[in-house]
C-alpha cells in the first residue's frame, strides 16, 4: 500500500481529500508514518478556509487550553508553571555521530531520533492531531519557505494562525517542488488546567538532516510554535548554506525629513528591545522577531518571516506603549498567556494602572503574598507572559513592506544588548567587518526570563542568535563577511545599548530616548549629519541629538546627561576585547582570522586614546580633536 493508500483508510474522506489534494508523496510519507505512530482518536486538516481557522480556535475552547475573557476574540492561555520560557538544557540539534561544536547543544542524531520517537509513541491517543500547513516569508516570494505542522494543541495551531500566513494553497500550487520544513509536536499528558504534565520528559530535537523538528510535553510558545524559534535553527542553517542572513531581528522603517523612509533591522536578544522599538508609534513596523536578508541585484533585501507578534507583555504601560496598549483594549484576536485574569479582564506586571490582588494567574488561583514551592513570591504575571496578535491589527504596521514579494531594501543593521557598563546609547561602525566582528560577533547579553534559568549573568551572544544557532559559529561569521561581496551598498551597521545604569544602578536612559537614536542612524545612513570619531565607531554630537530630543521627544537634552552617556569608557571595552577574543581563540576555535585582526585593530586604537586622554574619555574632547 502506498502512503495515500493508507492514509485514506486512517482519515475521514473529507479530512482526506485535503491531503490529496497536494501532490506530493514526501508530504503523504511523512503524514502517514507519524499519524500511525501518535495514534490520536482523530485527525483534523487545516486548509486556508477561514472555517478551517475558526474550527481551531473553538477546538482551543472546547478542549480547555485557551478560556474566554470579556473583550470579544480574546482568550488566554497557561502554561505550566515551570514551562514558561524556553528550555535551552533540553534543545538539542540532531547531528550524525553527535559531534561536538563549541557553543551549540547537540546529540546523536539516531540516538535523538530514537529517544524522542519513543517519547511520542501513542502520545496522542484520545486527543484531536491538527495537521496545519504555513509558509515563512511572505507567500510566492524569493523569501517563501513552506512548512507543516502537527500538533494536539489548538493553541499552538491558533497561534500560528494569528502568526503566520496560510500554506495549504502554497503547498498545493508548489506540489512536488515544495523544498518543506516539518514540525511534530505533542503537549503530551496534560493536567486539571490543561498543561503540559510530565515536563521531565520535555524535549525539543532539531533534526537538521531531515529539516524536521519535534517537540513534547511542553507547550510554551519558544518551545511549540513549529515556525518560530523551532524553524529559525533550520532557516540558519539553510541561510548559511545559500549565502543569505536568517536574522533574530525586528524589521522596521524610521521616518527621516521629507517623508524619507528608511528601513532598519535590530537584533537583540530575547527580552532586550525588539519590540519595543519596533513598536514606536511614528515610526512603522514590518516585524518584531525574525527576519531574512538577502542579496537582490546587490541589494540587502529584508522581509519579515512572520505576520504577527508573540510579544512580551510586562511593562506595556500607556505612556510608553500606546500603540499596543490600544490593541490590547481593543476587540482584536488576540491570545494572553500567563497573564493575571480576574473577572475576565487580563493583568500583568508594570501596567501602569491598579492590579487586583487575586485572581487566576499562571499558578493556578492566585492572591497577593503567594508563594511557590520554592519560596519564591509569585508576582501577578510571569516575567515572559506575552500576547499573540496579528500586524494587520497595529496601526503603525507597514503593510505594503509587510507583504512585499522582494521585501524592502535595508538600509541600516542595528545590534544591541543588555549592557550595564560598556557600550554607548548608539555609534555606527567604520564599515560592514567593523560593525559584523566589533558589534555584531562581539555581543555579549545579560540572561533574561525569556528562557529557564539565572537571570542577570552577562553572557556571549553573537549577533543575538546564540540560543538558535545551528551551524558552527565561525561558518556563521563568515557568512556574515561574505555577505557583504554580494552587495553594491552594504546596510549601515550600528550598535545600541538601551541598558546602561549609573554607579546606583539607576537606568541612563528612559525608555523612549531609543526614539531619537533611531532618528540619528537614520539621518547617517544618508550622510545627514555629522558625528564623532572615536576608537569603536563614531558617536552623536551633541548638538544633533539635543535638536532631535526636542523634536522627538519634546525634552531638554543635557550636556551632563549626553556626556555621561556617551563617555568612552576604557577599561570596560578593553576587557569586552579581552573576553571576546578568548572566546573565539579557546571556545569557538575555527573563527576566521579576520575577526582577531579587527579586535586588534580596536584594542590599539583603545590603548592610543587612553595615552591621550585616560580611561574614560568625554565625547566633548574627542569632539575638539
Ligand atoms: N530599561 C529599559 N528597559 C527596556 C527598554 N526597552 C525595552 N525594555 C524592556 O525590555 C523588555 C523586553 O522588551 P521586548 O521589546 O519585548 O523584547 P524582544 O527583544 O522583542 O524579545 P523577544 O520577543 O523575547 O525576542 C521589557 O520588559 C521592556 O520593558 C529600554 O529602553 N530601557
Ligand atoms: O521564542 C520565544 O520564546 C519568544 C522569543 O521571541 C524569544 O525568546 O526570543
Ligand atoms: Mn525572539
Amino acid at each position: 500500500m502506498n502512503a495515500l493508500e493508507r492514509l485514506e483508510k486512517l482519515l475521514d474522506k473529507e479530512q482526506f481529500e485535503k491531503i490529496k489534494a497536494i501532490d506530493n508523496p514526501e508530504l503523504h510519507k511523512f503524514l502517514v508514518e507519524w499519524i500511525e505512530w501518535l495514534e490520536p482518536s482523530k485527525v483534523f486538516v487545516c486548509t486556508d478556509n477561514e472555517e478551517d481557522e475558526f474550527y481551531v480556535r473553538w477546538k482551543a475552547l472546547y478542549y480547555g487550553e485557551e478560556k474566554i475573557l470579556e473583550t470579544p476574540n480574546h482568550t488566554v492561555h497557561y502554561d505550566n508553571y515551570y514551562d514558561q520560557a524556553r528550555d535551552k538544557a533540553n534543545t538539542k540539534l540532531l547531528v550524525p555521530g553527535g559531534k561536538k561544536i563549541p557553543f551549540l547543544n547537540t546529540k546523536d542524531r539516531d540516538e535523538g531520533l530514537k529517544e524522542i520517537r519513543e517519547l511520542m509513541k501513542g502520545v496522542m491517543r484520545g486527543k484531536e492531531l491538527f495537521v496545519c500547513f504555513f509558509v515563512l516569508g511572505p507567500k510566492n516570494s524569493v523569501f517563501t519557505i513552506p512548512a507543516v505542522q502537527l500538533t494536539d494543541s489548538a493553541y499552538v495551531a491558533h497561534s500560528e494562525f494569528i502568526l503566520y500566513r496560510k500554506g495549504y494553497e502554497e503547498f498545493k500550487r508548489l506540489g512536488r517542488s515544495a523544498r518543506f520544513f516539518k514540525f511534530v509536536h505533542s503537549a503530551g499528558e496534560l493536567d486539571e488546567r490543561k498543561t503540559s504534565k510530565n515536563l521531565d520528559k520535555r524535549r525539543i530535537y532539531i533534526d537538521l538532516v531531515d529539516e524536521t523538528v519535534y517537540s513534547v510535553n511542553t507547550q510554551y510558545g519558544g518551545n511549540t510554535i513549529g515556525l518560530k524559534k523551532l524553524a529559525f535553527r533550520l532557516t540558519i542553517q539553510r541561510a548559511v548554506r545559500e549565502g543569505w542572513l536568517s536574522e533574530h531581528m525586528f524589521l522596521m522603517g524610521v521616518n527621516g525629513p521629507n517623508g524619507r523612509k528608511t528601513y532598519f533591522t535590530g537584533a537583540y536578544p530575547s527580552m532586550c528591545g525588539k519590540t519595543s522599538t519596533a513598536m514606536i508609534s511614528w515610526e512603522n513596523i514590518v516585524g518584531d522577531d525574525l527576519t531574512f536578508i538577502v542579496p537582490m541585484n546587490g541589494i540587502a533585501r529584508g522581509a519579515n518571516v512572520e505576520k504577527g507578534v508573540f510579544g512580551i507583555i510586562q511593562g506595556v504601560n500607556p505612556e510608553d506603549d500606546p500603540i499596543i496598549w490600544q490593541v490590547l483594549h481593543s476587540p482584536v484576536e488576540i491570545i494572553f498567556s500567563n497573564v493575571l485574569v480576574k473577572d475576565g479582564k487580563p493583568y500583568w506586571n508594570e501596567m501602569g494602572v491598579p492590579i487586583p490582588g487575586e485572581g487566576e494567574n499562571h499558578s493556578g488561583e492566585w492572591w497577593r503574598g503567594k508563594k511557590d514551592a520554592e519560596g519564591n513570591e509569585i508576582p501577578p504575571s510571569h516575567k515572559n507572559a506575552r500576547f499573540t496578535v496579528s500586524l494587520e491589527h497595529f496601526p503603525n504596521v507597514d503593510l505594503e513592506a509587510l507583504e512585499a514579494p522582494c521585501g524592502v531594501e535595508v538600509g541600516g543593521m542595528i545590534f544591541g544588548g543588555r549592557d550595564k557598563d560598556t557600550w554607548p546609547p548608539v555609534r555606527e561602525a567604520f564599515d560592514w567587518k567593523h560593525g559584523v566582528i566589533t558589534m555584531g560577533a562581539a555581543l555579549e547579553s545579560e540572561t533574561t526570563a525569556a528562557t529557564l534559568g539565572k537571570e542577570g549573568v552577562r553572557a556571549f551572544n553573537p549577533m543575538a542568535i546564540l540560543d538558535f544557532m545551528s551551524v558552527p559559529l565561525g561558518e556563521y561569521i563568515e557568512n556574515y563577511l561574505e555577505f557583504e561581496k554580494k552587495l553594491r551598498k552594504a546596510p549601515k551597521i550600528f550598535a545600541v545599548n538601551y541598558f546602561l545604569r549609573d554607579e546606583d544602578g539607576n537606568w541612563l536612559n528612559h525608555k523612549l530616548d531609543k526614539a531619537v537614536w533611531l532618528k540619528w542612524m537614520e539621518l547617517r545612513v544618508h550622510g545627514d549629519v555629522d558625528a564623532i570619531d572615536t576608537p569603536i565607531g563614531y558617536i552623536p554630537k551633541y548638538g544633533d541629538l539635543a535638536r532631535l530630543f526636542r523634536e522627538v521627544l519634546n525634552k531638554d537634552y543635557s550636556r551632563e546627561d549626553y556626556e555621561k552617556q556617551f563617555t568612552i569608557r576604557v577599561p570596560e571595552l578593553l576587557a569586552k576585547i579581552e573576553r571576546i577574543e578568548k572566546i573565539y581563540r579557546e571556545q569557538v576555535k575555527e573563527a576566521p582570522e579576520e575577526l582577531f585582526q579587527v579586535l586588534e585593530e580596536e584594542r590599539k586604537r583603545l590603548l592610543e586614546a587612553r595615552e591621550k586622554y585616560g580611561d574614560y574619555i568625554s565625547p566633548f574632547q574627542l569632539e575638539k580633536a
